[in-house]
């Protein structure tokens, strides 16, 4: 093997343009999108598109709002060929869609290409050929001047063909293949050689199409590429100019980006990126990031997922999971920081309000996303994280000490079984960990009494008014006081909260002191407030004894034993775990 592959590169040279003016411009209008999943995307699959497919997809991307399609190589296959001639025959191209096709500059394959687009109301034909010192060496074994004669030459026939069908409003599209490899001199002389010939005008524009062909160089030097051209081409009044970047580097979407501020008007690219070798300039993500900076891409991703699902079934490829915008865990928040600050976010934002939520630079529900799978817990998650799925499980937000101990207890559980912890664990956790029998039980809640159990022996408690807030502090002192007497040890109420969760069961969270031990939290639910407070001060104290029972048999390591809870939680977690 070479010590030093690397030595068997160049490093692109960069453009001499000393007052470039893109890199202080913002992008403020969305591009003219033009797809060209159906050509340069399908050109790249495995298995090419059969006719039902391709039209699936294409009324697919008629829906999202794409206005200009590249419909495939009609002088290349038979499948292109019949596919734009069903458009046409079965009238489905809407009176706002263009449809495209490319071809190369040979008369047979221009003369099958406009009896392909017979009777098209409109159409753009794009003629393309490579112009790049390395393709007019390799390819064409041609100097410069061939290589400009076989655009211009294209171009005439073209031009000869479309006058043939002047019922037709015919839009011609110029590529210099490999434009980004060519000296920018040279493309130039190409384009307005190209242009001297279709003669464009203000009114029937003509496209410039400048492509990464095979993406060379940092975007910044694409973006040079685009302004020289912008600032330097003849008739740029009456020209579109048109960037086509694939994703060699993996920087397409930058470069396209980059090119807009440097005086591109117009996009080619493929939904999620598919295309030649790593793929086209991806045109959903170029969408959406105009949409997080306020501009209306003009384009409906409004069910990404049904987008997604249609791409993937007509390409035969999966888009990956943390594909921009679209992947399954795009909105998907693991590691406990994140999440907190999600869950917070979320907690905050008002509606009215322009979007802010941590981590999340969209709205998933704007791409039809719901917030189910925002926040999944495995053992990067923290307490933060554990606490959105308890929200979500029982409506209830718990006290700041309990959502610490659960986070813990649900860390546990995901550093011993390794894997994700579902909703439905979480929930386990918490009810196995805080609501805990025991020897204290409350056996009847009332309206005015409650009657708990202390290892069997029952005793009764008075209570104030069922519904009176205020009442709820007293009553658990009470709790605490009768329950002092039965288990001869001191019980001190320490917190108390009480809520309803959304379908009306009262939920509560009381902490109590026994003995010289800590503050311990239970939890309790029921019908009624005074039923949820009980049974809450029996779990808090049943934990408390539990505790103090655990430390009596501390081990030799000095760490307190795993509560048969917590072991019973992690078995539950286990047996769930997804
Ligand atoms: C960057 C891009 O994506 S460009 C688009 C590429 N897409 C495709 O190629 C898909 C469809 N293409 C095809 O089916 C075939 O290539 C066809 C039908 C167009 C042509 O097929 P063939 O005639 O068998 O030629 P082949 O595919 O080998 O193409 C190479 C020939 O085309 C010539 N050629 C390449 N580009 C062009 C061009 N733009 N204009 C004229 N000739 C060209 C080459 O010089 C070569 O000529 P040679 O045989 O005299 O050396
Ligand atoms: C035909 C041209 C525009 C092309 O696909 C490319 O250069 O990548
Ligand atoms: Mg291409």
């Amino acid at each position: 093997m070479q010590a030093h592959p690397h030595g068997k590169y160049n490093a692109f040279p960069p453009v001499k343009l000393a007052d470039r003016r893109w890199p202080t411009r913002v992008i403020e209008r969305a591009p003219i999108w033009m797809s060209t999943d159906l050509r340069d995307g399908n050109q790249a699959l495995f298995e090419p598109m059969d006719g039902a497919t391709k039209l699936e997809f294409f009324e697919m991307l008629v829906a999202i709002g794409v206005k200009q399609i590249e419909v495939g190589f009609p002088a290349a296959s038979q499948t292109d060929f019949d596919f734009v001639r069903r458009l046409i025959d079965e009238r489905r191209i809407p009176d706002d869609v263009t449809i495209e096709v490319l071809v190369q500059s040979r008369e047979d394959l221009i003369a099958r290409t406009f009896e392909a687009l017979d009777g098209v109301p409109r159409a753009i034909v794009h003629l393309y050929n490579a112009i790049a010192p390395s393709f007019r060496r390799i390819v064409f074994n041609a100097g410069r001047d061939e290589v400009k004669a076989l655009a211009v030459d294209g171009t005439r026939r073209i031009k000869a063909h479309a006058a043939r069908h002047p019922d037709t409003d015919w839009t011609f599209q110029y590529s210099p293949e490999t434009f980004s490899m060519t000296e920018l001199s040279f493309a130039r002389e190409v384009c307005d050689a190209v242009a001297q010939v279709w003669r464009p005008t203000r009114e029937a524009k003509m496209i410039v199409n400048l492509p990464a062909t095979v993406e060379v160089a940092t975007p910044n030097v694409y973006a040079d590429q685009i302004e020289w051209m912008h600032r330097n081409l003849a008739y740029r009044d009456s020209l579109i100019l048109s960037v086509h970047p694939h994703n060699d580097r993996g920087t397409a979407v930058a470069a396209a980006e980059l090119a807009l501020l440097a005086g591109a008007d117009r996009i080619e690219g493929c939904l999620f990126g598919n295309g030649e070798r790593t793929g086209n300039v991806d045109l959903v993500t170029l969408a959406l990031n105009l949409y997080t900076q306020g501009i209306d891409p003009g384009l409906d991703f409004s069910d990404i997922d049904h987008v997604r699902s249609v791409v993937e079934r007509c390409n035969r490829l999966p888009v990956h999971p943390r594909h921009p915008y679209a992947g399954d865990l795009v909105y998907t928040a693991f590691s406990g920081s994140h999440q907190d600050a999600i869950r917070k976010g979320l907690s905050q934002q008002r509606a009215d309000q322009p979007w802010a939520v941590p981590y999340l630079p969209i709205d998933p529900a704007d791409v039809g996303r719901s917030y189910e799978a925002v926040i999944r817990v495995n053992s990067q998650s923290g307490k933060g994280g554990v606490t959105f799925l308890l929200e979500r499980a029982l409506g209830v937000t718990p006290p700041r000490r309990v959502q610490i101990e659960l986070g813990a207890c649900v860390q546990q559980i995901a550093d011993t079984t390794g894997r994700e912890i579902s909703e439905a664990s979480v929930r386990n956790a918490f009810e196995t960990e805080f609501i805990r029998d025991g020897g204290l039980a409350c056996a009847e809640a009332a309206t005015h009494e409650v009657t708990l159990t202390w290892r069997g022996q029952a005793y009764r408690v008075a209570c104030g008014q069922d519904s009176a807030v205020a009442s709820d502090d007293a009553f658990v002192q009470a709790l605490a006081r009768a329950t002092a007497a039965r288990v001869g040890d001191n019980v001190e109420s320490r917190h108390c909260e009480v809520s309803s969760t959304p379908d009306g069961t009262a939920f509560a969270f009381v902490a109590v002191k026994v003995g010289d031990g800590g503050e311990t939290f239970g939890a309790g639910r029921g019908r009624s407030r005074v039923q949820a407070t009980a049974q809450a001060f029996a779990s808090a104290c049943n934990r408390a004894f539990t505790v103090s029972e655990a430390e009596d048999a501390l081990d030799d390591t000095g760490r307190t034993p795993a509560t048969p809870q917590i072991a019973n939680a992690r078995e539950l977690a286990a047996a769930d775990a997804v």
